[in-house]
């Protein structure tokens, strides 16, 4: 049993929840492989900062509303730190706290000069008007002055969040500067410092690692039927990036549940669609389906680009498909990985599948620190080299160690960020 004095320096935390935990046990896993001091080991378990604020706000209809928003830095020895904001019913500060870890990991796996941090509003979005999301952004991004900045925390899209939230954000920000400050968020509107690009980096991203992975495994890209859950920013653009490759797309899926057909669905239809209407309900073509039912269709490649948590124990032995690809952040479960291993399914994960976002997201600070811009074709270009170096350096491990992706994506982010710290003289 822990002594007392154990018991105290471990008293449970307020970010302790289980997706913290998954990736704390995540980190647990990599660590033996990744070389570090076990005080540095200890010291990235935690987030260096959480903070909590209340965002009072007044609704559409004259009532006030307090809604409860977070921001976690995980680590700032690389550099700023760097993360979304979601705006979710489910938001909280363990949630934040381990997407923070996850984006340390992803940005020092991508060589990027930050560490990770994420935030987020407690609220409902598809509930609230524009007006009320523009107040909520505002007030939110007021509470958080002391701590964002260019050089110290950089926010970013992330569920339910697009251009125009961080075009709330920049504007908040800059008015307290007193001038226009581009590079305190990313994902902003091309007119005010935005980058070409970024909006479709993430699902760009996750084909690229895609077809990597194909080319490791001798598949041909335009052979393989996908399924992609989530139709969003980072499911949307990964399901056209997969027709544009000659994939099939047979099922997507949204909060308002699936579409199928063998035969292969019209994305840019459906892209349309769901930009008119909100979501994909009320979508005619193809047949429905539930989205338990669209995770287990047979297919050869999911696409997971939705939320945390949607593989787990329950259903992890049901799907039938070849390979899976992180575009959502978490979204399998530890108990589900150890499934999916056993029974042959790789998984891209998330760190490396989804961090196109965070590349462009870089290259965009890049342009705004430096106000000069670049192009399309150059922005695809670089972040191709980017998520291809990325991969090769989990695939080799992976393959050297015979470790799962995950935990060789752990293994590389983890040992640059403990080097970090060591060679800064902090730890051990
Ligand atoms: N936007 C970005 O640049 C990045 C996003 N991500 C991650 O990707 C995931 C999706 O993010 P975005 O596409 O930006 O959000 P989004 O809000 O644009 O889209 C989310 C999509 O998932 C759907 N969805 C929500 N709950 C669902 C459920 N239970 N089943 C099926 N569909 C569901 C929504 O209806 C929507 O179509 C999140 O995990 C996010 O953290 C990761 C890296 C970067
Ligand atoms: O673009 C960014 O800075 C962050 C993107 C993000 O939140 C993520 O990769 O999960």
């Amino acid at each position: 049993m822990a002594s007392t004095r154990e018991a105290e320096l471990h008293a449970p935390l307020e970010w302790d929840t289980p997706l913290y935990r998954t990736a704390v046990a995540q980190f647990d896993q990599a660590v033996p492989h990744a070389g570090i001091h076990p005080d540095i080991a200890e010291r990235l378990r935690y987030p260096e900062r959480a903070f909590i604020v209340s965002c009072p706000v007044r609704l559409d209809d004259g009532r006030r509303v307090v809604f409860p928003g977070y921001r976690v830095q995980h680590s700032s020895v690389l550099g700023p730190t760097k993360g979304g904001v979601r705006y979710d019913a489910e938001v909280s500060l363990g949630e934040c706290a381990a997407l923070a870890v996850w984006m340390t990991w992803k940005c020092a796996l991508l060589r990027l000069p930050y560490g990770g941090a994420k935030g987020g509003v407690r609220c409902n979005p598809r509930a609230m008007s524009q007006a009320e999301l523009e107040r909520v952004t505002r007030r939110y991004t007021s509470e958080l002055l002391p701590i964002i900045g260019p050089q110290e925390d950089i926010p970013a899209p992330d569920m339910a969040t697009n251009e125009q939230t961080m075009a709330w954000m920049m504007d908040t920000y800059s008015m307290q500067r007193g001038f226009a400050v581009p590079e305190v968020v990313t994902g902003k509107p091309i007119s005010i410092g935005g980058s070409v690009f970024r909006h479709e980096a993430t699902g760009a991203g996750v084909v690229m690692t895609i077809a990597r992975a194909c080319e490791r495994l001798d598949w041909k890209l335009s052979e393989q039927r996908c399924v992609v859950q989530g139709f969003g920013n980072v499911g949307g653009i990964a399901a056209q990036e997969l027709v544009d490759r000659g994939a099939t797309v047979i099922a997507v899926s949204d909060v308002s549940g699936g579409v199928y057909d063998p035969a292969g669905l019209d994305i840019p239809s459906m892209s349309a669609y769901a930009k008119e209407h909100g979501s994909l309900e009320g979508w005619a073509t193809g047949s429905r389906v539930s989205n338990e039912e669209l995770l287990e269709l047979e297919c050869d490649i999911l696409v997971l680009a939705a939320r945390e948590d949607q593989v787990t124990s329950a259903n992890a032995h049901l799907l039938q498909c070849k390979l899976i690809a992180e575009g959502a952040n978490g979204p399998t479960s530890l108990e589900a990985d150890a499934i999916l291993r056993e029974r042959g399914i790789p998984i891209l994960p998330d760190i490396l599948t989804n961090a196109g976002g965070v590349t462009v997201s870089y290259f965009e600070w890049v342009q705004d620190l430096g106000r000069l811009f670049w192009g399309r074709d150059e922005i695809r270009a670089k972040l191709a080299e980017k998520m291809n170096d990325a991969f090769d350096r989990v695939w080799e491990i992976s393959h050297e160690r015979d470790i799962p992706m995950r935990t060789a994506a752990l293994v590389t982010g983890i040992r640059d960020v403990g080097a970090a710290l060591e060679a800064r003289g902090l730890y051990p």
